[in-house]
């Protein structure tokens, strides 16, 4: 559908663009990122012909963009430059109108029922019918850009030029307007070319992102090609992190400031866990990076305060979640700022260590019930019905784990457990095999993030060492309190 080949050229003597050449396949949203002064607006100036390159060619559907007439080329290709503050006096229905001259042979003589068609379609599909008669000049900086849209859209061309056409929307209109555009292309092969600033936005919503930088092509490909973590952070010069999108296969970006306070020391100890009858409480006084399969706020964030709470042996597990976030803003706990999970054991038989290590040191703490444990190579024969009996667990490190070394910090705590409930010979009494666990254990890593960086947890790096032995050594104890007869 557009192919630009070799173009390079800038204003008067000053060269902005360098040989850049790439393709746009029909039906296909490509995204141009890039730092401020780049040459994006003037990529998308040539390419829509506004600006002639010093050398190089564009061409839409196999034919070089000269050799179009002005009338051809505009039914071919809208263009959406940025918006900048400007009086017009005129009304949202007739700058949305002025969309269709392409499709005039003598301007408004012969509007049809086609135009008429598409401006009134153009103008539902960005919400801004409902002020069709208002003057342009009166509504908000987001309302005249979601006009200029309709405009664009009105003008039914199959390539459609955008530049930074979310600025001034508020993240409502964002989505509204990038879903609309993108079933277009989905939909019905529009072909679409935009600037963005977003690059989360642009990441989600293009099937290819064109990264550039001083003038010249530094990447092209799919999103996760392309949006990876220091090829960002190189053209951008700003410390980012990508992540997962939670709904998508499209990588988001975080930026990462350097704030000072975050390099203040700040260490977890025993001191910080507190035992009352209902619970068992770490509280501390900034937050941590924890990783957990808590009741409440499981999965990856920051917490400052963690509790395993002791319910009774007959509570009612259906309405767990909900029941939970009571207690939490009865008892006092922020519920964003918590992670909690249950158990049938009292608290005074929950086991807290401390280990010290070289980088730092680990708090370990846990409970164990193993009245329903079981051989999870056995679960397959076995009814799905919860009973009572967890082992919960917690993690606390004073040190700077990575991604992986989270999931194998977690991995090793497993297996310290299971290595655990060997040790303490604990059987899955249906199968009569060596347990390996319960059906509702609990496990949490959290990590101060402070000190020393430790990209890895498994059992042979200093701080898997510690967790294997710290969880194990916690658990055996844990195991032969409650068979001790302390459960209450
Ligand atoms: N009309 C002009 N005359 C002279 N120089 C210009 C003109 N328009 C842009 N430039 C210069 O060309 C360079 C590229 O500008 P361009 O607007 O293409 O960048 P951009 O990547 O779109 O930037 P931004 O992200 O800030 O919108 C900049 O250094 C800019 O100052």
């Amino acid at each position: 559908m557009l192919k630009v080949q070799n173009i390079s050229g800038g204003y008067g003597s000053t060269p902005i663009l360098s040989n850049i050449s790439f393709e746009v396949e029909k039906g296909k949203m490509l995204g141009i990122l890039g730092p401020n002064g780049c040459g994006k607006s003037t990529l998308l100036k040539v390419i829509s012909g506004i600006m002639k390159p010093s050398t190089g060619t564009v061409y839409v559907d196999g034919k070089e963009i000269k050799d179009y007439s002005p009338k051809q080329l505009a039914k071919k290709m809208t263009v959406l430059p940025q918006l900048h503050a400007t009086a017009f006096s005129n009304t949202v229905r007739d700058t949305v109108s002025l969309g269709r001259y392409p499709h005039q042979s003598g301007f408004f003589s012969s509007w049809k029922t086609e135009d008429e068609k598409a401006v009134v379609n153009a103008m539902e599909q960005t919400g801004v019918r409902k002020f069709e008669k208002a003057q342009l000049e009166y509504l908000s900086g987001g309302e005249q850009q979601r006009v200029f849209i309709a405009q664009a859209l009105a003008q039914c061309s199959s390539l459609l030029l955008l530049d930074e056409p979310t600025n001034h929307l508020d993240i409502a209109h964002q989505k509204q307007i990038l879903d609309m555009i993108r079933k277009e292309v989905t939909n019905h092969d529009l072909t679409v070319v935009s600037v963005f600033h977003d690059i989360n936005l642009a990441s989600l919503y293009c099937d290819e992102i064109l990264l550039m930088e001083d003038g010249k092509v530094r990447a092209k490909g799919v999103p996760h090609e392309v949006l990876i973590d220091d090829q960002i952070m190189d053209v951008y010069k700003a410390r980012i992190s990508m992540q997962a999108h939670p709904e998508q296969p499209k990588p988001q970006m975080t930026i990462l400031p350097d704030l000072n306070e975050l390099a203040k020391e700040k260490v977890i100890t025993v001191e910080n866990i507190k035992i009352t009858d209902e619970y068992v409480e770490c509280k501390s006084a900034f937050p941590l990076r924890v990783l957990s399969s808590a009741v409440h706020n499981a999965g990856l964030g920051w917490y400052s305060n963690f509790i395993n709470r002791t319910v009774q042996q007959d509570y009612n597990i259906y309405q767990v979640k909900e029941e939970f976030l009571q207690y939490l803003i009865e008892e006092g706990f922020s519920p964003t700022n918590t992670v909690g999970m249950m158990t049938a054991v009292h608290t005074k038989n929950a086991i807290v260590k401390q280990y010290e290590a070289p980088f730092g040191s680990v708090i370990v703490m846990v409970t164990a019930g193993i009245g329903n444990a079981i051989d999870v190579s056995r679960s397959y024969d076995r009814d799905n019905k919860n009973h009572v009996g967890t082992i919960n667990t917690w993690v606390i490190v004073n040190g700077k784990l990575s991604d992986e070394a989270f999931v194998q910090g977690m991995m090793t705590a497993t297996e310290a457990k299971t290595k655990a409930l060997h040790h303490e010979k604990v059987y899955d009494t249906i199968s009569n095999t060596m347990a390996t666990g319960t059906p509702t254990d609990s496990l949490l890593i959290a990590a101060t993030q402070q000190g020393e960086y430790m990209q890895y947890g498994g059992p042979i790096t200093e701080v898997g060492k510690v967790i294997g032995r710290g969880v194990f050594e916690a658990t055996v104890e844990a195991i032969q309190i409650y068979r001790r007869g302390a459960l209450q």
